[in-house]
């Protein structure tokens, strides 16, 4: 196990930010339900007593992050004064106890906001553990042993499923080429989508100059968000078609907006258009109904995605069982980090079910390419129908900015998950005070916090 020694190693100080970027004022993000979102995120950072850092975040829209921000804090305790190397020595037990506390436990369980708060620290201790090593989180995953990397996994509620034998087998029989595929990814990178073009917020002109730049960066496949109202739908779908031709792919995605009946009428009248995906067509709970829509989809050739919203691996396991799911869309920051992820990543390969990560958030697209990366060279050994989300935001933001070039991720290569902020973000996107929200507060942009606003209790 490449556990670092202990010495110097002891968690001294945990800090959590709220970091928010205006993306609500160019309709950046904006879907049929997050009409007006404001990209944020929980931003995490662990000192250990001799200095080494460990950063994360989870994704969020603005006022939720203060909601997140205040959970992460009331798990500071599983962290302090805890040595980083006894954490990694024993993960699936740290997992289980942050996860699992009495008191917490209740507002649960492995769910919701407080998933949230385990999602970045969690993904500040893995980034933490790459950089001890000075390796990408990507190698870090790749480099372990298939008992080290199924060690960290709690597998409580899966095993009916998949054991924990059976992961190790699952990664052994694929060792054969490791090597081979790793070298495949630093020399081509991992193919990317975009969504760039579609968001719900944009006119018809911004669609029309995202989809040329996007063709001309050499994009082969395109995501549109829909989902409000039918016919402006169809126009809008029917418009992108044309600008990206016949031969490229379409994907649209919904957000949740539709009922079981309503996503698949809807999606009846858009079959036409040839798309490859309808995602999130109803609520993220509904296991069956999601089953039910890919049921009726299929004849269309029409896959149903879905998973930036699913709560755990618990539901994760349940769209694979039921074939709610034909595109598995982990996320990065939801579940409680790379532990959970990799039950995911294993049972969607168990049932021969896609992984194509979601990314559209800040910080997401950083983290979601390790994934693919560790996924591709140690697990399905394969890119045949899978791809990474790209969204071209806010990686200005970064020590360690996603690269894409020709529609490609290109190999992360610095220590850890890519999620660093630079200090001059953090001093002008730290909401309240940051010096950007203090401008927008003063010029009129936005209104300052009122006192129903956690930031003023
Ligand atoms: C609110 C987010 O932008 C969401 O619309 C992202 C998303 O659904 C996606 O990237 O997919
Ligand atoms: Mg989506």
């Amino acid at each position: 196990m490449p556990v670092p020694d202990r010495t110097g190693l002891k968690i001294v100080d945990i800090d959590v930010k709220d970091v928010r970027f205006p993306t609500s004022l160019g309709g950046h993000g904006s879907d049929a339900l997050h009409t007006d979102p404001n990209y944020s995120c929980a931003y995490v950072t662990i000192t250990t007593e001799k200095g080494s850092k460990g950063y994360g975040l989870t994704f969020t829209c603005g006022r939720g992050t203060e909601v997140v921000v205040y959970n992460v804090r009331s798990l500071k305790k599983f962290i302090l004064g805890k040595n980083a190397a006894d954490i990694f020595a024993d993960f699936a037990g740290f997992w289980r106890a942050i996860t699992n506390d009495s008191q917490m436990r209740w507002i649960g369980p492995e769910k919701g906001v407080i998933h949230l708060a385990v999602a970045a620290i969690l993904n500040s201790l893995w980034d933490l553990w790459a950089r001890l090593e000075n390796k990408p989180v990507w190698r870090l995953l790749v480099d372990m042993e298939p008992e080290e990397l199924v060690s960290t996994i709690d597998f409580r509620y899966i095993t009916d499923v998949l054991t924990k034998e059976e992961a190790i087998q699952l990664l052994k029989d694929k060792n054969n080429g490791k090597q081979k595929r790793v070298k495949y990814l630093e020399e081509n990178g991992y193919p990317a989508y975009t969504t760039q073009v579609g968001w719900l917020g944009y006119s018809d002109e911004t669609v029309k100059e995202l989809c040329e730049k996007y063709i001309k960066l050499g994009f082969t496949h395109f995501k549109v968000k829909v989902g409000l109202n039918l016919e402006e739908d169809y126009r809008r779908c029917t418009q992108v078609r044309k600008y990206i031709g016949k031969d490229r792919f379409l994907m649209v995605d919904a957000n949740q907006a539709w009922s079981v009946n309503e996503a698949i009428d809807w999606m009846k009248k858009l079959a036409p258009l040839n798309i490859l995906w309808i995602e999130e067509p109803t609520s993220p709970d509904d296991v069956l109904g999601h089953a039910t829509i890919s049921q009726a989809l299929r004849p269309y050739g029409i896959g149903v995605a879905t998973g930036e919203m699913c709560a755990n691996r618990v539901m994760f396991k349940q769209f694979l069982q039921s074939g709610g799911m034909q595109y598995c869309q982990i996320d990065s920051a939801r579940i409680g980090g790379i532990n959970e992820i990799l039950a995911v990543y294993l049972m969607a390969y168990k049932f021969n079910v896609k992984v194509c990560p979601h990314a559209g958030g800040v910080g997401l697209c950083e983290m979601v390419q390790h994934l693919q990366y560790w996924d591709y060279a140690s697990l399905s050994g394969t890119m045949e129908g899978r791809l990474i989300e790209y969204v071209d935001q806010q990686h200005e933001h970064f020590y360690d900015p996603t690269l894409v070039e020709n529609a490609k991720y290109l190999a992360p290569k610095l220590p850890g998950y890519s999620t660093q902020f630079l200090p001059e973000t953090l001093e002008k996107y730290t909401y309240p005070n940051g010096s950007e929200w203090q401008r927008m507060f003063k010029e009129g942009i936005f209104p300052p916090p009122d006192d129903t606003e956690l930031a003023n209790i």
